[in-house]
């Protein structure tokens, strides 16, 4: 194929990626990429010269990182560089055609309005007001990739942006299901992903918005409530801005929802990845808005397409290894009305429990030996509070005017029987005080059900902490831990 060349040049045993000996040495030359499938064990990579990054964080000289199995991921380089990979690749190759340049000119623009937002006088103002970047594009286009490269490079420079993620089906900042959002205040990291210590996270519950489009709406306007809240007290954050990724959904409900998110959310630049329909579409519809840019970006040939059960592992993955964190973030803000702090910097709970589900998923995955895991808890039926949002009771027919037909509200809070279908889901902790704030509020963590023991009414769960849980208030969609 034009633009590629194979990457290994064998410096011990064979250059072929499925040798038992299999450390390489790969020259990538300036301006290329070393794209990399890593097959079912990890692989070791290492900088040996020069400079070179994944998706826009630098590689440390010299020192080896293991990359885990099945990740796809390039080793981009500006100015040229030598690498050392050791172990098997599904495949590797190094390309020379890739759309980097115009994706760093995109962050180069992104960062004179940072600039300039930060240098205006007045902090409450549009000027003070740093770029709301929104990735759209159909899935598998990079979309998370490029959201990712900006975020790091704006990091790199010292900037915090906020990082939102909206992608309920592959999300990468907690588990499938949700929307989330967080500070970036480093590269991030290649290998361990998108820093899980301080997530806002909002709950949907399901892998398609399809379900309940209401719903997805309501939640990714109280997202976007609360961060308005937390820049107008943080001029540093402000200053920042956000990068938005989102769905792969772009047609009929799917387009309706990236119209609500960038309205939402009041982006001004409008990313378009690797769809021109989408993108004329877009720039139709936003032609009135004037401070709204909307620019078309090529798809990097080394986006991997993944099909239908690849992503379902990806999702079960996530929820398995993201489900580990119980946070106290903007609970905190809400509760005291505290706005003039960064609510992502604010105390929370149990941090740090993330290597207990990482380990616990390795284990169950690829045998690996570990003494960590999610704790086991046993709490009376009696103890917590179990509900879903949508369907419930219809209207009666008689009740409606002629030939309207009944439908569920897709707001309606129901409360749910504890019975063994709640074996193998996985639920929400929310933030709620009251039933009637758990639609609008964000959520602590999630706990796994493993065990409803009907006639001592006990539920056993694994949660990434012993003790109590922070809240009672629990809510229930469609995860659930092994998808089928
Ligand atoms: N240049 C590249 N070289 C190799 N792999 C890449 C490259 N760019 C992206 N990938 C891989 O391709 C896959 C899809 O990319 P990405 O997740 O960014 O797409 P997406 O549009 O966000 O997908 P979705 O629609 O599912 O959200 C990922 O595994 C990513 O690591």
């Amino acid at each position: 194929m034009a633009g590629y060349t194979p990457s290994a040049v064998a410096v011990m045993g064979s250059s072929s990626s499925s040798s038992s000996s299999n450390i390489r040495k790969i020259n990538i030359e300036k301006e290329c990429e070393l794209r990399i499938e890593v097959a079912e064990s990890p692989v070791k990579l290492r900088l040996l010269s020069g400079t070179a990054e994944i998706y826009g964080t630098e590689l440390p000289p010299e020192i080896w990182l293991t990359i885990p199995p099945h990740l796809k991921f390039a080793v981009f380089t500006w100015y040229g560089a030598t690498v050392e990979l050791d172990g098997m690749t599904e495949t590797d190759y190094t390309a020379d055609e890739t759309p980097m340049i115009s994706y760093v000119n995109v962050h180069a623009v992104l960062e004179g309005r940072r600039n300039r937002a930060k240098a205006s006088p007045t902090h409450d103002s549009d000027a003070s007001q740093g770029p709301r970047v929104i990735v759209v594009g159909p899935t598998d286009s990079g979309k998370s990739t490029l959201s990712r490269m900006l975020l790091s490079w704006a990091a790199k420079q010292g900037w915090k942006p906020t990082f939102v993620d909206l992608d309920i089906g592959q999300g990468s900042i907690t588990v499938p299901g949700c929307v989330a959002a967080t500070p970036i205040e480093m590269p991030i990291d290649p290998v361990e992903g998108i820093p899980l210590e301080m997530p806002l996270v909002y709950f949907y519950g399901h892998t398609t918005p399809s379900v309940n489009a209401d719903l997805y709406k309501v939640i990714v306007k109280e997202l976007s409530r609360t961060l308005e809240r937390q820049f107008t007290g943080n001029v540093e954050s402000r200053a920042a801005g956000m990068v938005i990724n989102t769905m792969g959904w772009i047609e009929g409900v799917g387009y309706e929802l990236l119209l609500h998110a960038i309205d939402t959310f009041n982006a001004d630049v409008v990313l378009v990845i690797g769809q021109e329909k989408l993108c004329s579409m877009l720039k139709d519809v936003l032609k009135n808005k004037p401070n709204v840019d909307v620019v078309k970006l090529q798809k990097s040939g080394g986006v991997v397409s993944r099909n239908a059960k690849a992503r379902q592992k990806a999702r079960s993955y996530r929820i398995r290894v993201k489900s580990n964190f119980f946070t106290r973030t903007v609970d905190y803000i809400t509760e005291r009305g505290y706005c003039n702090q960064n609510p992502f910097k604010v105390e929370y709970l149990f941090a740090n429990f993330c290597h207990a589900f990482v380990f616990f998923f390795q284990e169950y995955f690829y045998g690996l030996t570990n003494d960590l895991s999610p704790h086991s808890n046993i709490v009376s039926f009696s103890d917590l509070f179990v509900y879903r949002v949508g369907g419930g009771p219809q209207a009666p027919r008689s009740a409606l005017p002629i030939g309207a037909e009944p439908a569920a509200d897709p707001m309606r809070l129901v409360p749910v029987n504890i019975n063994r279908d709640l074996l193998h889901l996985v639920l929400a902790v929310s933030f709620a005080k009251e039933p009637d704030q758990i639609i609008s509020s964000n959520i602590a963590g999630f706990i796994y059900i493993t065990d409803i023991d009907i006639q001592r009414k006990k539920i056993t769960y694994l949660a990434p902490s012993a003790g109590e849980l922070p809240s009672k208030f629990l809510v229930i969609g469609t995860l659930t831990w092994l998808e089928t």
